[in-house]
Order: structure tokens, then C-alpha cells, then sequence
């Protein structure tokens, strides 16, 4: 089953054309990725799937659902997590408050009328908001961090926090910019072995990125695009193989017959 569907997408900026009727499938519970040169249109492709804006033409489908021109909420609430290429925390919080902070989306469904009128299902939320951020600082490996403000952490360390903050609100699918970018060799292996892990437990993974050995490592299937539009896609092995893909991005150090 496919859980998002992209079909004949579109986006004009002014003249530019950014995304040209770009059409893919990521399959439910698979590793997908989206890669391409510089300006080729990947980031205004998660943009329209995470609801930063909407297509000029085309439409998007998440787990059967037409989600085109929902806002960033909706699509979040729906059960499609984001994260960004530049982090985007509260600084002045902790670890644990920015997963609380993500979480409470999906968890204080009793809102602030209710928090008074209905004391003790506030009380039952915010218990089961505190038993998800720790379950989720655990699974991350950030229980050490858990009481650092956020502003002071190295990147890296941001970056697993961004993900985490995304995993409480108990995503289907997670839309990743860039995860690997920034890190050092050590922080992409661990990053890789969290990816897996989030993977592991059921949720689907579709991500953007530059560094080549993520991409191939975990990756079942990548779209790669050009100048807005689709040049290739398919398996890791097909696509280091692709003369079209070699020429217009990989170059030759990805190409095994090289
Ligand atoms: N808000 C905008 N207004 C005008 N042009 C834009 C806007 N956003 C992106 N573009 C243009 O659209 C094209 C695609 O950009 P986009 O950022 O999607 O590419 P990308 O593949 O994500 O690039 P990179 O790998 O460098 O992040 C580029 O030519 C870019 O300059």
C-alpha cells in the first residue's frame, strides 16, 4: 500500500518552474529518498507535502487522503511528521519541555476550557504526555540530556532532538530535510542506526539528502530529480548505475562499474 501518493506536481515561483509534473509513490513502512543537484526542487516538493504551501497543479495523497491544500496542522495531525533543514526548537526550554511541547498536539486533547471543567482528564493527559516523553527520550538514547536547555546543545545533538520532538507526535510517515547534513562521521552512524530503529517500529521514512553513503545505506528506493522533474528511481544499486543519474548528479564515485 502506498501511504503518500505525489501525482503531476507542479510549482511556479513567478516564471521559475521549481517542480515540473513530478509523480511518485512511497510505499507504507519503506525507507524512500529524494535526491538531486542543488535548486533541482526537493525542498519545494517536502514544502507542498508537509503543507508549507500548496502546488500550483497536482495533488498530494497521504495514507488514501487528499491532503493538497491542508496547512502544516492538519497534515501533522493526520500522522506526517517533519523535520526542517534549519532546527526549529525553543532554545530557552529543555530537551524533555521541546518533546513535551511536540507532543501536546496529539495528546491534551481537552483543551484549556476543559483543563478547568474536567480537572482529572488533564491530569490523565498530562500523565500520559509525561510517560510518551520519556518512553521517546529513552528510544533516542537523549535520557542523559533530558534536563539541558536546548540552546546550549552541540548540533548533532539538535538534530536527534528535532527527531525526537517529531516522534511524539506519533507520526505514520516522517519527512526529513537534510538529517545527515552537519553531523560528523560518528553522529551519521548513529544517526543511520536511529533511522533504522524508527523504521523498525513501523513508521515510513522519506528523506531528502546530500551525503550519499546515508542515502545508499538505508534507502529502499530513491527518486532522483533534475531541474524539477524526475530522471530516475529505483533501487540503490540501480540508481549508483544510472548513466542519466551519474551525469546530471553522482558523478562517478557512486557508479560500482566505474
Ligand atoms: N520561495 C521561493 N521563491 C522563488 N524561488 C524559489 C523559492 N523557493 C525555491 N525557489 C527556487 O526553486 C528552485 C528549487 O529550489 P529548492 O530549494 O526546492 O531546491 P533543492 O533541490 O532543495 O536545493 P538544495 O539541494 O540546494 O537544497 C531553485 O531554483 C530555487 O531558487
Amino acid at each position: 500500500m502506498n501511504i503518500l501518493e505525489v501525482k503531476n506536481l507542479t510549482k511556479r515561483f513567478s516564471g521559475l518552474v521549481a517542480v515540473n509534473d513530478l509523480s511518485f509513490e512511497v510505499e507504507e513502512h519503506s525507507i524512500h529518498a529524494l535526491i538531486g543537484p542543488n535548486g533541482s526542487g526537493k525542498t519545494t516538493t517536502i514544502n507542498m507535502i508537509g503543507g508549507v504551501f500548496p502546488p500550483s497543479e497536482g495533488q498530494i495523497l497521504f495514507n488514501g487522503s487528499d491532503i493538497t491544500k491542508k496547512n502544516t496542522h492538519e497534515i501533522a495531525r493526520l500522522g506526517l511528521g517533519r523535520t526542517f533543514q534549519n532546527i526549529k526548537l525553543f532554545n530557552s526550554l529543555t530537551v524533555e519541555e521541546n518533546l513535551m511541547v511536540g507532543g501536546h498536539m496529539s495528546y491534551a486533547k481537552s483543551g484549556i476550557v476543559n483543563f478547568f471543567f474536567d480537572f482529572r482528564n488533564a491530569r490523565r493527559e498530562e500523565t500520559a504526555l509525561r510517560e510518551e516523553t520519556h518512553r521517546v527520550l529513552e528510544f533516542m538514547h537523549l535520557e542523559e540530556i533530558a534536563k539541558r536547555q536546548v540552546g546550549g546543545l552541540p548540533y548533532g545533538m539538535l538534530k536527534m532532538v528535532e527527531l525526537a520532538r517529531t516522534m511524539m507526535t506519533n507520526p505514520r510517515l516522517i519527512l526529513l530535510d537534510e538529517p545527515a547534513a552537519g553531523l560528523n562521521p560518528s553522529e551519521r552512524r548513529e544517526l543511520i542506526d536511529i533511522l533504522a530503529r524508527i523504521y523498525e517500529g513501523g513508521v515510513t521514512l522519506f528523506l531528502i539528502e546530500h551525503n550519499m553513503d546515508v542515502v545508499m545505506n538505508i534507502s529502499h528506493v530513491i527518486t532522483v530529480i533534475n531541474f524539477g522533474s524526475k530522471i530516475a528511481e529505483g533501487a540503490p544499486v540501480e540508481i549508483q548505475n544510472n548513466p542519466e543519474v551519474i551525469r546530471a548528479y553522482l558523478g562517478d564515485r557512486y557508479n560500482l562499474k566505474a
